[in-house]
C-alpha cells in the first residue's frame, strides 16, 4: 500500500519522466512483459472481465491524474482500497485466471518441459473409424433435426465435467451416437464426452459462456460448448434442434453451419496431432534408452 502511495506521489511521478539507461536486460524484460499482457489480453477480451480491465485502467488514469494534481483525498481513497480492490479483482475475474493457468499448463505448452503421469498410459486417440462414424451419426441427427453436443476431449482432461453427467464407456458408434440423442431417452439431454475412441459420459454439464458477441438467435445449447471451448482444447460439435445446423467450438470460437467435409479436416487434424505428438513421444523414449544402454 505505502509503495502505491509513494508511486501516485507527484516527485516520485516527475522522475519517471527522465530518460533511463537501458541494457540488454531490460530489453528481454520489456519482450516478455509485452509477451505476457498480449496474451493477457487476447484471454480476457470478448468476455466479462474485458468491460473490467477497462474499468480498473480508467480508475489508473484518475489515480495518475489525481497524482499529478495532487489531489490528496482521492489519493487517500485510492490507497485505502487497493488492498480489498485486488481481492476483489482476484474474485471477479476467478474464471478467467483459472483459464490462464489451465492454458499455461496445457501439455502442448509444457511437453518438451515436463512428463505428465497422466500422459504416460494414453492409448492410441481417434481413429479413422471413430471420425467416420461421428460424422454419420452428426449429419444423420442433423437431417431429422435432433439437437446434440458432442465434446471431443483433446489434451486438457475434462474429468471435472464428467463426474457431472452419467457413465457410459461405450466405444463411439453412429447407432450408440443417435441412440444417446434421441428424444425423450434418458440420456439426451445435456453433451457427451468423447476420450479417444470413446464416449466415456453423457448428460454432461458444461460452463456457460459469458462471450458479449455469441449471436442473440442461439440459446444455451451453444453457448455450453463455446463455453468448454474456452476453458478448454476440446473441440465440440453442436447439431441444433431448431434448424439441423451443425457448428463447432474451438478455442473459445464458435464456427457455424459446417459441412461434413470441414468437419472431417478439423477430426483429422486433431487426430493427425495426437499422432504427431505420440511419434515425438516414442523418440523421446528411444533417446532414453539409447542413453542408459551407453
Ligand atoms: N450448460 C449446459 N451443458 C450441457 N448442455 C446444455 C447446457 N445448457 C443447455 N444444454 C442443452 O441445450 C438444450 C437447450 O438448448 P437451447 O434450445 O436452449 O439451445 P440452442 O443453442 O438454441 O440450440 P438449438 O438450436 O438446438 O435450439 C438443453 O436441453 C440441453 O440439452
Amino acid at each position: 500500500m505505502n509503495q502505491f502511495t509513494r508511486f501516485l506521489d507527484g516527485d516520485r511521478l516527475s522522475r519517471l519522466f527522465t530518460i533511463p539507461k537501458v541494457n540488454m536486460t531490460d530489453i528481454i524484460e520489456i519482450i516478455i512483459i509485452s509477451f505476457i499482457i498480449y496474451h493477457l489480453i487476447k484471454l480476457i477480451k470478448d468476455t466479462r472481465a474485458w468491460m473490467l480491465f477497462k474499468g480498473i485502467i480508467v480508475l489508473f488514469l484518475v489515480a495518475t491524474i489525481a497524482s499529478v494534481f495532487r489531489l490528496n483525498t482521492i489519493l487517500w481513497i485510492f490507497a485505502n482500497t487497493i488492498n480489498v480492490g485486488i481481492i476483489a479483482i482476484l474474485i471477479v475475474f476467478q474464471p478467467e485466471l483459472r483459464r490462464a493457468l489451465e492454458q499455461l499448463g496445457q501439455r502442448n505448452f509444457l511437453a518438451s518441459i515436463v512428463q505428465f503421469e497422466d500422459q504416460k498410459d494414453k492409448g492410441e486417440r481417434f481413429s479413422n473409424f471413430t471420425i467416420d462414424e461421428l460424422i454419420k451419426a452428426v449429419y444423420e441427427l442433423a437431417g431429422t433435426k435432433t439437437g446434440a453436443l458432442i465434446v471431443v476431449e483433446q489434451d486438457i482432461k475434462l474429468t471435472e465435467y464428467e463426474r457431472t453427467g452419467i457413465p457410459v464407456d461405450a466405444v463411439v458408434t453412429s447407432q450408440i451416437l443417435m441412440n444417446i440423442f434421441e428424444h425423450n431417452t434418458p440420456l439426451h439431454d445435456g453433451a457427451i464426452i468423447i476420450r479417444n475412441n470413446r464416449i466415456v459420459a453423457a448428460t454432461c454439464y458444461l460452463p456457460l459462456s459469458d462471450n458479449m458477441k455469441l449471436s442473440k438467435e442461439l440459446g444455451t445449447r451453444h453457448r455450453a460448448a463455446l463455453g468448454i471451448s474456452e476453458v478448454s482444447d476440446s473441440i465440440t460439435i453442436i447439431v441444433s434442434e431448431e434448424t439441423g445446423k451443425v457448428s463447432i467450438s474451438i478455442g473459445g470460437n464458435l464456427i457455424r453451419n459446417v459441412n461434413g467435409e470441414y468437419l472431417k479436416n478439423k477430426l483429422q487434424y486433431i487426430q493427425k496431432k495426437s499422432i504427431d505428438v505420440k511419434k515425438f513421444k516414442l523418440w523421446k523414449g528411444r533417446q532414453k534408452n539409447e542413453k542408459s544402454t551407453n
